[in-house]
């Protein structure tokens, strides 16, 4: 049985003094909802916040980018080595938000992905299709590329324990989730194509659903029994919002 995990993107949202609201909220309420992982991704200059103010919780935090490479003349990179040796337990690699406005390849993103494994964080590996891609009937082909840079370079063993989050592009920031339905059906797909590799790791990797998560679809997506918990992006910068959240993967 996999445990749930919520993962919070704060994306480029907050500053100090609304991080710190929010820190505190989420520490009473979310502290006693131990029967799911919960995890909050914020911007680079605010990790030492987070380290601060939820250590001592069982809530854990990490960041939403990470270099492809392990050490070197990278300026401006940050390195998975940098995350891990400050504490942080969770890196998003591949969002399409920086996927589409940066160019990243899909070998970009499965290099990351490795590279955080490789330093002990886990990475929470995005994947989802355009709306244009779904309308012409290439959502599985296009996630099956995704997923494949990743299997290709390195193989399915390197899942096992560890996160993907099915993000339908059309479904984020929009109010428009995709259905119960539509993400399980997905969802099955990324475990199956896993498991023709490595049972352990299909059994094990959680994949979780992000787009437009909301305190009144999450108990029905949570459900389904390949959505292993959400990726949070608006609602997580709401304390009520993110509680509810939380707590249907407490159910
Ligand atoms: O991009 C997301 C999480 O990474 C989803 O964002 P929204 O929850 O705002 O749709």
């Amino acid at each position: 049985m996999r445990r749930k995990l919520v993962v919070a993107n704060w994306k480029m949202h907050g500053d100090l003094a609304q991080n710190k609201v929010l820190f505190d909220a989420f520490r009473q309420r979310l502290d006693h909802l131990t029967s799911a992982d919960i995890a909050v991704c914020v911007p680079y200059p605010y990790l030492f916040q987070a380290q601060q103010e939820l250590q001592g919780s069982h809530i854990a935090w990490g960041a939403q980018n990470v270099a492809k490479h392990e050490v070197g003349a990278y300026t401006g990179e940050v390195s998975a080595r940098m995350l891990k040796d400050f504490g942080a337990s969770y890196v998003i690699v591949g969002h399409s938000e920086r996927s589409t406005a940066y160019c990243e390849s899909d070998e970009n993103i499965a290099a990351k992905f490795v590279v955080a494994r490789k330093s002990g964080i886990t990475p929470v590996l995005c994947l989802g299709e355009t709306l244009a891609e779904r309308e012409s009937g290439l959502c599985h082909q296009v996630i099956a590329s995704q997923i494949d840079a990743v299997l290709k370079t390195v193989g399915a063993g390197v899942f096992a324990h560890a996160v993907v989050s099915y993000e339908p592009v059309w479904a984020i920031g929009t109010g428009l989730s995709a259905t119960p339905g539509q993400a399980q059906q997905v969802h099955a797909f990324i475990r199956d194509r896993i498991a023709a590799l490595d049972v352990h790791a299909a059994e094990t990797v959680r994949i979780l659903y992000g787009g437009s998560v909301n305190p009144l679809n999450a108990s029905q997506l949570f459900v389904m029994p390949d959505i292993d918990g959400g990726l949070i992006g608006r609602c997580s910068l709401n304390a009520n919002d993110f509680e509810e959240i939380c707590r249907a993967a407490c159910q």
